[in-house]
């Protein structure tokens, strides 16, 4: 049975994954970690990882930014592998993802449903014949109103994705209220729409002249991303160290 810490249990996902792993045969939830550390009758939870003396084989994270350095610090000194699924991460604290898979397995990934990490792939291949062909891109998210980061990691995911195949020639622009020129045909508009129980949409748009491509994702619900989450965990649960991604869990 592999045991697993949920970090932010508490949260919206932290309890979608609480009512999946308490379904799953190999699999089980052995703490939680939230700062409002609620009882439980599944598992104890603990206010920080700190206080956590629970054996375990994986991590999964759904909290907060700022709690991620302490996260990889946990998870490095104590070995555990870690499935990274916060967003709204930093520069550095994406450095430090790199450099703690030197010395235990971590896999991050921003969106943990199969239909985004197949979509990572199909905008890679729309770009290398739409973008080449003078087509703009534009990305347009959509979610609830409770989410605190944007852009989503997802749309970023999905700009990165697109600016790899196009040798990183393209630049991100989020706002365009200041600006009073034309657009530059090698940025890519990333825009964001907070509001309501939205779940998670995705549109990726490669407009041309006189034509318009468009890859939509749309979420309806968060169970999604706690089946690709618990799918990953019992991936990475055992493996050494190494940064890996959804598509290693995906090809396994
Ligand atoms: N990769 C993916 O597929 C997905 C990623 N996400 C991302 O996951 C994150 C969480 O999402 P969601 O569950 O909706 O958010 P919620 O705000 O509902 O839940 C986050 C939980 O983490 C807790 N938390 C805050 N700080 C810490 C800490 N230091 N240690 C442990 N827990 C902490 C929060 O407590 P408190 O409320 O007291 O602050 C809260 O209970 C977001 O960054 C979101 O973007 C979400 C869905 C899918
Ligand atoms: O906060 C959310 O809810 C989600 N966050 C992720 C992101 O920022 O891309 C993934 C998903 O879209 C839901």
């Amino acid at each position: 049975m592999i045991k697993m810490i949920m970090h932010g249990c508490n949260g919206a996902m932290g309890q979608v994954i609480t009512g999946l792993a308490a379904e799953e045969k190999n699999i089980t939830i052995v703490a939680g970690i939230d700062p409002q550390d609620r009882k439980n009758d599944s598992y104890p939870v603990f206010s920080s990882l700190e206080e956590c003396d629970v054996p375990a084989d994986v991590i999964v994270d759904f909290a907060s930014a700022k709690a991620v350095d302490g996260l990889l610090d946990y998870s490095r000194d104590h070995k555990i592998p870690v499935v990274v699924c916060t967003t709204g991460l930093s520069e550095e604290q994406i450095k430090k993802i790199e450099e703690t898979s030197n010395h235990v397995a971590v896999l991050r990934s921003a969106n943990m449903s199969l239909g985004v990490n197949l979509l990572m792939k199909l905008v890679k291949e729309a770009a290398e014949v739409l973008a080449v062909a003078g087509f703009d891109i534009e990305i347009l998210e959509k979610h609830h109103n409770k989410k605190l980061d944007a852009p989503s990691g997802t749309a970023l995911a999905l700009a990165d994705s697109i600016n790899e195949a196009m040798d990183q020639e393209y630049h991100y622009v989020y706002d365009r209220s200041q600006v009073r020129k034309a657009r530059d045909r090698k940025e890519i508009g990333i825009q964001a729409v907070r509001g309501g129980t939205i779940v998670g949409e995705h549109d990726v748009i490669f407009a041309g002249k006189d034509e318009v491509v468009t890859f939509n994702h749309t979420a309806y619900s968060k169970a999604i991303f706690a089946q690709g989450a618990v799918s990953a965990a019992k991936f990475l649960a055992g493996k050494g160290p190494g940064l890996y991604t959804m598509k290693d869990v995906i090809e396994s």
